[in-house]
């Protein structure tokens, strides 16, 4: 914004019909905009003229101006100081000698030196590593990924986030550039689909490319605090999609992949039925050979399927014979068939990211549509379900970051009883127990990413299956009990929809959203001992 103008100059305009204020030092012209203030025009009247900033830190954050700023920013004052360059970087700290144990084991990628701080620096709101402490799993092409996606995010995204849940819709236009950047291609549990896409993240080589790069893109998108918009633009693909990639015919995967991996497409992941949820192996949606054994014909219904409204490729789990996980198969059909109706469904939270209720209805799907072998399914959904609750790990993590975030923000400018909430202790043991928890769970992430980066599909089904469930419950009960106490913490502003609290009340919505698909917490935590004991018990566990 290159107009500067003087104190005074802005003090001539303090009418009603030339309603001037300034924030932070930036002049913004309100004359149209107070009649659809949403905290009324008189209150803008009021500091016509003046600088308001305390006013407007007091019922409004950050996100306002960045959505506003566009439109009612006409310059700054002329005693606005110019932005302080970057400070240069701190000399690299002296390397202690590594401890004589450590130094027998350690990876040479384990001695790197710790990367430049990045973010705003509030402890515990983003990973250690973002705070320049050391860590052996991100190097400067996870850095210059992570600049590239915040940079987007905030300047595109996170200010439209409300208004796309409300109207429970995020434009095309934005799935589409999750292609042109080259995002989709990485985000399928395995190594980048080069071959498939014209397009190339910016920052980040094809070759160089890691399960650590992708732990940090569905992380960062996260960072929008709506489970809505993430689920919007990865749910249905991250899920949908590997399978095909990882079992799919080639000629089936040279039709179609290109479309999906470059934005243009869309695929979703239809297991859930009616009457079977985390009880997959009972799902009823049958798949008749006909008899010249060129094509299966489909009949059933599906439900709580992300994205399926939009989608024009349905990885769909179906009866192909008898009773139980034996005779179940996966499908890839396509919108285009015929015979496909989906409905959107209300829910209690990610209302952008489309729940959709399926039916298929004499669906003629050629056996080259086949994923997998038949009656073998229910393998490659078990390999699925890894990838899938890692993804919904990463973002319950991040998303009780955000809950806690919002309210180190909040109870560092909201006072009661004569002092800031932060100086209250009760408020501090809140934000406390909030980041022993997010901290601990983080750390058991990045250690189950590592294994599953070393290990291979079958090595990390085996080994991890009982872990990841374990972390799958411990981030939503830490994500229920983050967005639970940040809601204590912001009162009625986190009761109310939008405004300060936004973040937080949408959060709290989307909780279940994550607590009960992927293999609910009580399935999970079952599952975790009951796995990891099998397991062992192969392995020459010795009781
Ligand atoms: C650039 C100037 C401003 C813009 C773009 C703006 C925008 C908004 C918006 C969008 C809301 C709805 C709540 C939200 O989403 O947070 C709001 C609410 C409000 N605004 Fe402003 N505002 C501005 C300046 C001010 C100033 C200077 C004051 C006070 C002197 C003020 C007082 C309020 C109040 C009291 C509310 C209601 C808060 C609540 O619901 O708890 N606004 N404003």
């Amino acid at each position: 914004m290159s107009k500067t103008f003087t104190q005074s100059d802005v003090a001539s305009n303090n009418k009603s019909d030339s309603l001037w204020i300034v924030v932070d030092g930036d002049v913004y012209d309100l004359t149209k905009f107070q009649d659809d203030h949403p905290g009324g025009k008189k209150i803008l009247q009021r500091v016509a003229g003046k600088d308001a900033s305390k006013q407007f830190w007091k019922y409004h954050n950050e996100g306002i101006l960045k959505k506003y700023q566009k439109q009612l920013q006409i310059g700054s004052l002329d005693t606005k100081p110019k932005p302080a360059a970057p400070p240069a970087p701190a000399p690299a700290p002296k390397k202690e000698a590594p401890k004589a144990a450590a130094a027998a084991t350690a990876a040479p990628e384990q001695e790197a030196e710790a990367l430049e701080p990045f973010g705003e620096q509030i402890p515990f709101s983003d990973p250690g590593w973002y705070q320049g402490h050391h860590s052996p799993y991100f190097n400067e092409t996870h850095a210059a990924l992570r600049a590239e996606i915040r940079e987007w995010i905030d300047t595109e995204i996170e200010p439209n986030v409300t208004e796309w849940d409300e109207k429970k819709e995020v434009p095309a236009e934005v799935y589409k550039e999750m292609g042109r950047r080259g995002y989709l291609a990485g985000l399928l549990g395995t190594h980048y689909q080069k071959d498939y896409v014209q397009n190339s993240i910016k920052s980040v080589p094809h070759d160089k490319w890691d399960l650590f790069h992708e732990m940090l893109l569905t992380d960062e998108l996260s960072r929008t605090g709506s489970g809505g918009f993430v689920w919007n633009v990865i749910g249905g693909f991250g899920i949908g999609c590997p399978p095909l990639v990882k079992f799919g015919k080639k000629p089936l995967l040279d039709r179609i992949l290109p479309g999906i991996l470059n934005g243009d497409k869309r695929i979703c992941l239809a297991i859930t039925e009616p009457d079977a949820g985390s009880d997959v192996a009972n799902l009823t949606c049958e798949a008749k050979l006909s008899e010249d054994g060129k094509h299966y014909i489909v009949n059933g219904a599906k439900k709580w399927i992300t994205n399926g409204i939009w989608c024009d490729y349905f990885t769909t789990a179906v009866r192909t014979g008898g009773p139980g996980m034996n005779g179940v198969s996966l499908l890839l059909i396509e919108r285009d068939f015929g015979g496909v109706s989906t409905r959107r469904m209300d829910c209690q939270g990610v209302w952008s990211s489309g729940t959709t209720y399926i039916t298929f209805e004499d669906v003629k799907v050629p056996v080259e549509n086949l994923i997998g072998k038949e009656n073998q399914g229910f393998r490659v959904i078990m390999t699925n379900f890894n990838h899938e609750r890692i993804g919904i790990i990463i973002q319950c993590l991040r998303f009780s970051r955000v809950c806690y975030e919002e309210s180190v923000k909040y109870g560092n400018k909201r006072r009661t009883f004569g002092k800031k909430l932060v100086d209250h202790p009760v408020i501090r043991l809140k934000l406390a127990h909030m980041a022993r928890q997010i901290e601990a769970s983080y750390n058991w992430l990045e250690n189950i990413i590592y294994q599953c980066e070393k290990m291979g599909e079958t090595e990390a089904m085996l080994h991890l299956g009982g872990p990841i469930a374990s972390l799958k419950a411990q981030s939503t009960v830490t994500f229920e009990f983050c967005a639970r106490e940040a809601s204590q913490i912001f009162g009625g502003l986190s009761y109310s929809r939008g405004g300060q609290g936004g973040k937080v009340e949408r959060l709290y919505r989307d909780v279940r959203a994550y607590a009960i698909p992927g293999g609910s917490e009580e399935i999970m935590l079952d599952l975790s001992i009951r796995q990891s004991m099998k397991v062992a018990q192969m392995l020459g566990m010795k009781l």
